[in-house]
């Protein structure tokens, strides 16, 4: 224990030396003499003081020893001592010099971080510059993503257009090559046409050097036949009629009907009678209206070279007079399809031929008059309503029919618009035969005056169209009251018609009874005379009427027997 306080005493520290080794190395003077060393701790104090002196003595002896031991060792310790010193020098150099080379690594590690500093300032607004680009650049760059999708949907139209412009340049190049088979075909084309036209003036000249020949064959063939031609005309069994007559068309002109069954006399047998009628032409129901038309056309043209024309229906109500004359109801104004009747043809052809006669340097005026007799009374069909009934007194026909309106037409439209107007006006009514019988007898006429542009030559034609009332059996259709005294009306002017053809016939030049009834009145220029008429008998294949058949055909065959003198042209050259 007290030596261990010794030892502590003289403890060498690794650092350097204490005070008390310090000292005792002589570093630093003892502060008492060794000699008189002596425990300084008072417990120290105590306990030496208590040693007996022997003790003392050895204490101090070997404490003496002690004593030059440590200086022993302190002497071996000097070059230590003084390695350590160098050491230390060195030491303390070298942490000079690294104190100094920290403080320039420190002097540099601030500038650096001054410069860090700085380069994040100058980053970070270099950041907030980019984010501010960025921000600028952001519509830019939708805009410029709008204009790359624009772009994409442009490539991508571009290049269906450039599909469609090779579509379209490759359809030129057929067009081109079409266009040039087309000017080839064209100047072949050109070359017939020019053949055409030329083979078509041939024609027209041969047609033309030959109408007025076959005008002139067909005036003098009626001439050679008289002035009345008959044409009879079967109309088809309607729908409604029962069972159809028995007629035999032997050819072109002749026929014959057969009866029904005839009980004889005593009653036991059985015969039928035949009955012939022979006439200038007979259709039969088959035939159409084209057919019937291309058989008078050259008739209805001798109109234009001066000739009194006058077509008539005659026929028992309900034998088809209307459906000749006119056409059927829906070809009434005149249009020219396959229905269309005489009437509407006529107009047309000879609108036509004034057309080409103009072209030539014929003027024509036309006029025409639309007249219908009911009951014994003539009423103008252009006439305003309250003066439609004009009274036909005169000292002939002529001064009679001059007293109601003639129109003045231009086309053969405005005639079609006239005719329909009458068809309206005439006076109709349902009978047993017919739905829409006719109780008049109506006349249209067509007044055609036409000169040369140089006055050399003129000419005056009259063409006029008589649908005359159904005759009917007033006893066998047992009418009654109104339709009585129209039937009544009818059939006596009708017998007035037969006599005044009858005169003709019989005493050419004599007296002819025209002023019997106003219906012949009023066809006295169209009759007998100079005029050149052709009477249609329109009758029924129905078994029913043939009464009524056999009656109109014998009518007709009375005037086909007539000659009632040549027709004469009223032309001035
Ligand atoms: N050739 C024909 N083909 C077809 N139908 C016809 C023919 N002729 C006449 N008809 C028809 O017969 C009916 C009577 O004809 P339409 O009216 O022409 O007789 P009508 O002789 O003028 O009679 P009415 O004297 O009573 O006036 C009409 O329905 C008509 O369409």
């Amino acid at each position: 224990m007290v030596l261990g306080d010794i030892t502590n005493t003289y403890r060498i520290r690794s650092d350097g030396l204490s005070q008390k080794a310090k000292r005792a190395v002589g570093e630093i003077e003892p502060r008492t003499p060794r000699a008189t060393l002596t425990p300084k701790t008072p417990e120290a104090k105590r306990c030496f003081a208590r040693l007996p002196e022997s003790e003392k003595a050895a204490w101090s002896e070997a404490r003496a020893e002690q004593q030059q031991r440590i200086e022993a060792l302190l002497e071996q310790l000097r070059p230590w001592r003084h390695q350590a010193k160098e050491l230390r020098r060195r030491g303390d150099a070298t942490q000079q010099r690294m104190e100094a080379k920290c403080q320039e690594k420190r002097a540099q590690s601030q500038e650096a971080e001054l410069r860090i500093f700085e380069l994040r300032e100058g980053e970070a607004s270099l950041t907030a510059e980019l984010h501010q680009l960025l921000d600028q650049l952001r519509p830019e760059d939708d805009l410029h993503r709008r204009l790359g999708t624009g772009l994409a949907a442009k490539e991508s139209a571009l290049a269906e257009d450039t599909l469609t412009v090779q579509e379209l340049l490759d359809a030129k190049v057929v067009m081109q090559q079409r266009n040039r088979c087309k000017q080839e075909f064209h100047g072949r084309l050109q070359e017939l046409r020019g053949t055409e036209r030329q083979q078509q003036q041939e024609r027209q000249q041969v047609l033309e050097d030959n109408v007025p020949r076959a005008r002139q064959l067909h005036n003098s063939y009626l001439n050679l036949k008289g002035n009345i031609r008959v044409f009879c005309r079967f109309r088809p069994r309607l729908r409604h009629e029962a069972e159809e007559a028995k007629v035999a068309f032997h050819d072109e002109q002749r026929i014959s009907l057969q009866s029904e069954m005839l009980k004889s006399v005593t009653g036991l047998s059985e015969h039928c009678n035949s009955y012939d009628f022979h006439f200038d032409q007979v259709f039969g129901p088959q035939a159409c209206q084209a057919e019937i038309f291309e058989e008078l056309s050259l008739l209805v043209q001798s109109a234009l070279d001066g000739y009194k024309v006058a077509i008539f229906a005659y026929g028992q109500t309900g034998g088809g007079k209307t459906y000749t004359m006119d056409g059927d109801q829906g070809n009434r104004s005149g249009d020219r399809t396959s229905g269309a009747g005489v009437i509407p043809r006529s107009v047309d052809l000879i609108f036509q031929e004034v057309a080409e006669l103009r072209s030539k340097g014929w003027d024509f005026e036309l006029t025409c008059t639309l007249l219908e007799v009911y009951n014994e009374s003539v009423f103008d069909l252009l006439a305003p309503r309250d003066a439609k009934e004009r009274s036909a007194h005169g000292t002939d026909g002529r001064q009679a029919v001059e007293q109601f309106t003639f129109r003045r037409v231009q086309e053969a439209s405005q005639v079609h618009r006239l005719l329909a107007k009458a068809a309206r006006e005439r006076h109709t009514a349902s009978t047993a035969c017919n739905d829409r019988s006719s109780r008049s007898h109506a006349l249209f006429q067509l007044a055609l005056q036409g000169s040369q542009a140089n006055g050399s030559a003129r000419c005056s034609g009259l063409l006029s169209f008589v649908d005359l009332a159904g005759s009917e059996r007033v006893v066998a259709s047992q009418v009654q009251g109104e339709r009585l005294r129209e039937a009544q009306y009818i059939n006596r002017s009708l017998s007035a018609l037969g006599d005044v053809i009858e005169a003709l016939k019989r005493k050419p030049g004599g007296h002819v009874p025209y002023r019997n009834s106003r219906l012949t009145m009023l066809l006295k220029d169209s009759l007998g005379g100079d005029a050149k008429a052709l009477m249609f008998v329109n009758v029924s294949m129905c078994l029913g009427q043939l009464p009524e058949t056999l009656s109109s055909l014998r009518f007709a065959s009375k005037v086909h027997a007539c000659e009632v003198g040549l027709p004469s042209r009223r032309f001035a050259a």
